[in-house]
């Protein structure tokens, strides 16, 4: 254990340094490429769990300390321990020693008794611990204040849900390939490797636990993808025709990008300003059997890369907070600035606005976020619309929500489709 805790402890600590998380695990496991897989899934799961409830451990932490730590790695190994002691089933006892052992090898060996006193003293305090979030909102929900006001405003009935679910364990959801194989065919083939699965709605599949993707059957030769069953709606949204051009914005990972071009016979442009994210789109269109045009460039200055035919349709998957997906990526919430918000809206309205003209007269657009926050939702979607006289709202096929926010079956998202006419007569 002593290899998982350093480790965990590692990447909690990079992360309260402002470094994202997956980027932190990466770095390690390069780092540390020794690790057997079963260390490096639970380094995974301690570093995850620790920030998805970091609030509360705060907040336990701050209690049991009589005067601020010395050292700034001890406040990581003692978070990513009062994890371990409540929410994994490992000994109770080896979790103490360990940490007490791992506080000496990174050089803080005078503070192995403090450490050793704050996680006994979390043992035989634990139940008035539990209590701390009874006055305590951030402890409570483990998401800063200025994030729960936000929902608390615009999500008065549905706040507290919401927050549950954002600290809540993601589902795996497939997409499968239509031009491989179907849903009955592929829950088959599952049901035969031994992974319990169910069909949520055209092609997505949701597995009752998730499995590393080596294991999907046909993974490799393209017959399914990982993609939340929000993320779908994309896709299904643009109303795709044979033989239409598409310009997809913001592509990378490019995962719309290949169910666009597996639902439909189009010709597509996936552009993303991140050039070594891109290459995850290549990936992904080699392993799908997919071609599309790939092009760095970025979307809200289109004369540098767009050769002046309009497109019939445009998928604006823009940056945004990613506030639907904290359960995903439980750094999120802490990372976060609330001023961010306003410069997301800021980049997004840009990019809105320099697409636009790109799009062919009767073409739709598709704006998507996988935010929660009004300002990168509707409230954009309103002000663009104030802007541009030829714009028109439309309603979503299936009579699906705007705003679909995070629940058992879906990330959180937002859709607007607009289309393109000519702007009205004075
Ligand atoms: C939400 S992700 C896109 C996810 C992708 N559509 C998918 O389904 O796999 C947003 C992407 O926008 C890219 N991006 C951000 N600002 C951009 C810009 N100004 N121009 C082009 N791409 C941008 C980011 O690099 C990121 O890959």
């Amino acid at each position: 254990m002593l290899a998982i805790q350093r480790g965990a402890m590692q990447v909690v600590s990079e992360v309260l340094a402002g470094r994202n998380l997956n980027d932190a695990l990466s770095q390690h496991f390069r780092q540390y490429f020794r690790l057997e897989p079963a260390e490096r899934a639970a380094i995974q799961d301690i570093s995850y769990g620790t920030l998805r409830h970091l609030g509360w451990l705060r907040a336990v932490l701050s209690k049991l300390l009589l005067k601020p730590l010395t050292d700034p790695q001890l406040e990581p190994l003692l978070l990513i321990a009062i994890y371990q002691l409540e929410y994994t089933r490992a000994a109770p006892y080896a979790i103490v020693d360990h940490a007490v052992t791992v506080t000496t090898k990174i050089g803080a060996g005078g503070a192995k008794g403090l450490v050793n006193a704050i996680l006994r003293n979390f043992q035989r305090q634990r139940e008035t611990l539990l209590k701390l979030g009874e006055r305590n909102e951030v402890a409570c929900y483990s998401h800063p204040q200025w994030w729960i006001n936000l929902l608390k405003k615009h999500y008065p009935t549905e706040w507290q849900a919401m927050l549950a679910t954002a600290n809540s364990h993601p589902p795996m959801t497939l997409r499968i390939n239509a031009r491989k194989t179907d849903a009955p065919a592929y829950l088959k083939l599952l049901a035969e490797a031994g992974i319990a699965a169910k069909w949520l709605d055209d092609a997505a599949i949701q597995l009752l636990e998730a499995v590393p993707v080596t294991r999907l059957p046909q993974f490799a030769e393209g017959w399914v993808s990982v993609q939340d069953e929000g993320a779908q709606l994309a896709a299904k949204l643009l109303d795709l025709q044979e033989g239409q051009s598409v310009l997809d914005a913001c592509a990378a990972p490019g995962g719309k990008t290949c169910h666009m071009l597996e639902m439909a016979k189009v010709d597509v442009i996936a552009i993303d300003h991140d050039e070594a994210r891109l290459s995850r789109v290549h990936e992904n269109l080699s392993r799908l059997q997919l071609s599309a045009t790939v092009k760095c460039g970025d979307a809200a200055k289109p004369t540098e890369w767009w050769d002046g035919k309009p497109f019939d349709r445009i998928l604006a998957d823009v940056p945004c907070s990613a506030s639907g997906v904290v359960r995903r990526h439980p750094d999120i919430k802490w990372l976060r600035r609330e001023t961010d918000i306003a410069q997301f809206a800021t980049q997004q309205a840009e990019i809105l606005d320099a697409l636009w003209p790109l799009l062919a007269e009767g073409g739709k657009l598709l704006y998507a976020t996988c935010s929660i926050f009004p300002q990168e939702n509707g409230e954009q979607i309103n002000a663009f619309l104030a802007r541009h006289e030829d714009a028109v709202l439309l309603p979503l096929a299936g009579e699906i929500q705007q705003q679909l926010t995070p629940n058992a079956r879906h990330d959180g998202f937002y859709y607007a489709l607009l289309a393109k006419g000519a702007p009205p007569a004075r």
